[in-house]
């Protein structure tokens, strides 16, 4: 029995760590309905990839989030994992003919591997409360330099042109949207014994309701991510994914979403985050 609950709760390898993430992209490909991203059944608000596109990318990039880990427990510095990070968006594009699907999560999903990598080494299992430090720590002041460096990807032209929180932005100051909004959104969903494509969409919702994402305003201006923060809100706010309505009413924003031509990207990026903790709890 001892043995048992030493073994569960044993620092993870970085085979382990990585294979979570790509499990928790899986998690988040799979939920369906979601609001004008791509699901096994639609595409959502994209017409040059579908899930076939994105299982491509994910098989491409299993060895990544590995990779990343190691490096985190070796110690490394910002400058290895970027490369890390650069080299994994090369096979992406290899992979993909050219299309971005996975891009916010090479950087989002690869700093939290490293980070539980930095973790592991230390004989720690990886908490949201443990990994928010340990980025801060290890990577924080390497991240603020990186969050000043001017982007020059459409989101991330967006975000500065609108005076928005970027992508990097937000992992400078320690994916706060992740650990304040998402992992207890859906820490609540799980109490509240809902099924895992209920709690999964009203963590995403709960996300798009205060995330500047930049693929949001990139696609539809101010415009755009207001209405999308504005529906995620009044959608919680009717009950969610569990309200009698819940599903009609996700699927009628979905529409919106995609006749507005809105992908909330660094949402799903961002769900998928919160997965990966919930899988590395
Ligand atoms: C830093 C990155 C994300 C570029 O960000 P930038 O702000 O220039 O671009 P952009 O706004 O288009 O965001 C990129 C992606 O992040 C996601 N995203 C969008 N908005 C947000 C947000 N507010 N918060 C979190 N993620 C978001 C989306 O999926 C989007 O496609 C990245 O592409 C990069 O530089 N990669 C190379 C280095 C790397 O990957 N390193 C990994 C380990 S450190
Ligand atoms: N299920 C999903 N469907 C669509 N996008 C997703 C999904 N999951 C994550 N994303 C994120 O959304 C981003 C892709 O969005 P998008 O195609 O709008 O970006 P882009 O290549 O910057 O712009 P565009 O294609 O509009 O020129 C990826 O970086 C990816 O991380």
């Amino acid at each position: 029995m001892r043995l048992r609950s030493a073994l569960a709760s044993h620092a993870p390898t970085a085979q382990e760590i990585g294979r979570a993430a790509t499990l928790a992209l899986h998690d988040e490909l799979a939920l369906s309905p979601k609001p004008g991203l791509v699901t096994p059944t639609d595409r959502g608000s994209h017409d040059d990839m579908d899930a076939h596109t994105f299982m491509r990318s994910l098989f491409a990039l299993r060895g990544y989030f590995v990779r990343i880990a190691e490096l985190g427990a070796a110690g490394a510095p910002f400058e290895a994992l970027e490369q890390c990070g650069i080299a994994a968006e090369a096979r992406m594009l290899a992979a993909t003919g050219g299309i971005n699907t996975h891009r916010g999560s090479i950087f989002m999903l690869g700093l939290l591997c490293a980070s539980a990598g930095a973790l592991a080494a230390q004989g720690c299992r990886p908490t949201p409360a443990l990994l928010r430090q340990t980025l801060a720590t290890c990577w924080g002041d390497a991240l603020s330099v990186r969050a000043l460096r001017p982007s020059k990807l459409p989101g991330g032209m967006a975000a500065s042109r609108l005076g928005l929180r970027s992508a990097s932005a937000e992992a400078a100051l320690g994916f706060p949207t992740l650990f304040e909004t998402a992992e207890p959104a859906l820490r609540h969903a799980r109490r509240r014994g809902l099924p895992t494509a209920q709690a999964h969409l009203d963590t995403l919702f709960a996300v798009i309701s205060v995330l500047d994402d930049s693929n949001l305003a990139h696609r539809g201006g101010l415009e755009g991510l207001h209405f999308a923060q504005a529906a995620a809100r009044d959608f919680l706010a009717a009950g969610g994914a569990a309200a009698p309505k819940g599903l009609q009413t996700s699927a009628a924003i979905g529409k919106e979403f995609v006749r507005r031509r809105l992908s909330p990207g660094g949402a799903a990026d961002t769900l998928a985050a919160a997965c990966w903790l919930e899988r590395m709890g």
